[in-house]
């Protein structure tokens, strides 16, 4: 997959914050750097297609040259992960994960099974959430956005409440898994380690080229 922002353009009541005029490849991990304010999230929302408010937009999103500029979020078939992702506190492991598989499917149990144990989570369908460590809950966040099978992966600095530790392993295992399934990613950080990580170009929202 390739997630291309053509010429892509957003203001927030007439004054502009985001202009970005590039290509991501499958598995590139494309970094975006930039005070607070300066319209980071603003971009991942309007590539998810939950832009507020406010905001217009000009140019085209495409996503291995499709246009889904004015698709609804749950058509664009695109994933993102936060920085505090919750998991459902009243359900299990399995049934948080189920969320993110279509309903029907027969291979509900064996695909979620499966997910959990390629992440090292073998055999926790049937835990309590509360009962996690900070890296395990981490890990079943990023399981189900991966599970609803998106076809490119935003990350709004969801490594940063993770320790020194935790935050290589989860950061590794997210690149590495966007790589092995080559989606494009884009990456919104504050952290110039997150950012050497993702081994790739770097942009401020508003890259004028
Ligand atoms: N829902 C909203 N309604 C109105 N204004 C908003 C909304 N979301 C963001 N803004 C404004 O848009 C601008 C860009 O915000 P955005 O959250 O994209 O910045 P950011 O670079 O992600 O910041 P941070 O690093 O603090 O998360 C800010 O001026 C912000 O106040």
């Amino acid at each position: 997959m390739t997630l291309q922002l053509d010429r892509l353009a957003i203001a927030h009541h007439g004054r502009p914050l985001v202009a970005l005029d590039t290509t991501i490849a499958p598995g590139e991990v494309l970094t975006v750097m930039g005070p607070s304010g300066s319209g980071k999230s603003t971009l991942l929302a309007a590539i998810l297609g939950t832009l507020p408010r406010g905001f217009t937009l000009s140019g085209r999103i495409l996503l291995n040259g499709r246009d889904v500029t004015t698709l609804p979020v749950q058509d664009r078939h695109i994933g993102i992960l936060f920085q505090d992702d919750v998991l459902f506190p009243h359900l299990s492991v399995g049934a948080n994960l189920a969320f993110a598989l279509p309903p029907g499917r027969r291979d509900r149990a064996a695909r979620i099974a499966a997910a959990l144990a390629e992440a090292g989570l073998d055999g926790f369908q049937s835990r309590d959430p509360a009962t996690l460590s900070g890296g395990q809950r981490s890990r079943v966040a990023l399981l189900r956005t991966l599970l609803a099978e998106p076809r490119a992966l935003l990350l709004d600095e969801p490594f940063s409440r993770l320790d020194l530790d935790l935050r290589q392993q989860i950061r590794d295992l997210t690149f590495a898994t966007a790589r092995a399934r080559g989606l494009p990613v884009v990456l919104v950080t504050h952290d110039p380690e997150d950012a050497r990580a993702a081994a790739g170009r770097i942009v401020a929202p508003l890259h004028e080229a």
